[in-house]
């Protein structure tokens, strides 16, 4: 990691608590009041700049919401309880259609054949991850995200608008980029992000960015007058399959010798070991590969410090550990220790659940037991349309958490 995105983001739980008690007093009337305005590179701070915590659930869900709710009443701080079920919410989509990422990965692998054989198009697509198309705020959050792995969310949709409709890239591309710099980059809040400003997810319905908004909103940091299309016409996609039903949890036998498996999906262990008394633990390597090119290495750099953080923090709980990076890496590791399973937090829609999917299905393979949180079971099945009817729904999640 480069010195100012260590500086930013130290990848340790108790960097996590340490910003989320910061952040806790302005989490009422200043996030809903001053939340969208970006004042650049280190100086976010009208956010919480919680994402590459959650992403990795260095921190959940539930202690977010318990530390604001114990300062602020639901009322002051709804704005930003519904930005947290925002990630819940998406996360839940994804996970009841999985064929969205799917097909998000062919038209990303296709639109790379593209670019490699369009020259026109590898040009652009090149100056726009450098930052040189020569307007400037694209330029500048280019720059940002690279260099910090952080970008604000208004940043984000501006940046994404710009993307698609101005520079007129495959919207993949773009999601693309982001996933291979943002620490928080996740499958499903990265990839419905930018089909929603591409006006897939809401069919129909694009996000455009307008230079006034640019300018209101960054303090006249920048003004892209007359640079920035001026519609943007929804771009086209299969449409999404019916919502699958969550997959059922399997019940592990305490009874049988298990190892633990710890991976970046979910970095709170005590949950899982509060049921489970692992005699092993294997530590998946993060993975650092989301499409054709390989991810920058800041984000395995905060992911591989966050998981050392987590094994130092439980080792006395987790037994002998041994570094894993690929599925037969885990079905060998099963074998040489004797386990009869394999119990490890359940792994939403993206790299990890695709490499331990594969790893199940190989010969003579231990079982692998996806131990799902009640939050996710909790929220995710209500997933099924948009996000208003699901945010109804709010006060009754925060009422089971706050009763957990
Ligand atoms: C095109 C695009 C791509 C995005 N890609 C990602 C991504 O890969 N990973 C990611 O975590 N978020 C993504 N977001 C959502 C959002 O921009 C970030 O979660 C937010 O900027 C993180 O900063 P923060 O922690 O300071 O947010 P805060 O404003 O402090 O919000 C607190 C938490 O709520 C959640 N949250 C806030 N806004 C959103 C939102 N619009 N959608 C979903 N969750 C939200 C995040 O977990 C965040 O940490 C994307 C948004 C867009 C428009």
């Amino acid at each position: 990691m480069s010195p100012q995105m260590s500086q930013m983001f130290l990848p340790t739980h108790t960097a996590a608590l340490e910003r989320l008690s910061a952040f806790v007093p302005q989490a009422g009337r200043d996030y809903a009041t001053r939340r969208n305005y970006d004042f650049g590179p280190g100086n976010h701070t009208h956010v919480s700049g919680l994402s590459p915590y959650l992403r990795c659930r260095l921190i959940t869900e539930s202690e977010v919401v318990n530390a604001v709710l114990q300062r602020h009443s639901i009322a002051a701080a709804e704005k930003f309880m519904q930005e947290v079920f925002w990630r819940t919410y998406w996360k839940g989509w994804l996970e009841l259609r999985p064929a969205v990422w799917t097909q998000y990965q062919v038209a990303l692998d296709q639109a790379w054949n593209d670019v490699q054989t369009q020259a026109g198009l590898r040009a652009r697509w090149e100056n726009a991850c450098r930052g040189e198309t020569g307007i400037d705020c694209f330029d500048a959050w280019a720059h940002e995200l690279v260099e910090t792995g952080y970008l604000h969310n208004h940043a984000r949709m501006w940046f994404a608008s710009i993307w698609i409709f101005t520079l007129e890239l495959p919207w993949e591309l773009g999601a693309d980029f982001f996933l291979r710099h943002l620490l928080d980059g996740d499958p499903a809040s990265n990839t419905l992000g930018w089909r929603w400003v591409a006006g897939i997810q809401t069919q129909g319905k694009t996000y455009l960015a307008r230079s006034s908004n640019i300018s209101k909103f960054t303090e006249n940091r920048f003004h892209p007058k007359w640079q920035l299309a001026g519609e943007a016409i929804p771009r086209s996609a299969p449409l999404p399959p019916e919502p699958r039903s969550l997959p059922p949890g399997t019940a592990y036998d305490p009874a049988r010798r298990t190892g633990f498996l710890l991976h970046e999906e979910d970095l709170s262990p005590g949950f899982f070991l509060n049921m489970v008394d692992p005699v092993a633990c294997g530590v998946l390597k993060p993975q650092t590969k989301f499409g054709p090119l390989e991810s920058a290495p800041h984000i395995a750099g905060f992911r591989s410090a966050a998981l050392e953080d987590v094994t130092t923090r439980w080792g006395d709980r987790l037994g002998p550990q041994t570094p894993l990076t690929s599925d037969e890496d885990i079905q060998n590791w099963a074998k040489a220790q004797n386990l009869e399973q394999i119990v490890t937090p359940y792994a939403p829609v993206g790299p990890v659940a695709t490499l331990l999917a594969q790893a199940s299905r190989k010969d003579d393979a231990t079982p692998i037991i996806q131990l799902m949180r009640p939050y996710d079971r909790m929220t995710w099945p209500h997933a099924t349309r948009g996000f208003f009817p699901f945010k109804k729904k709010l006060p009754t999640f925060i009422a089971d958490i706050q009763a957990a």
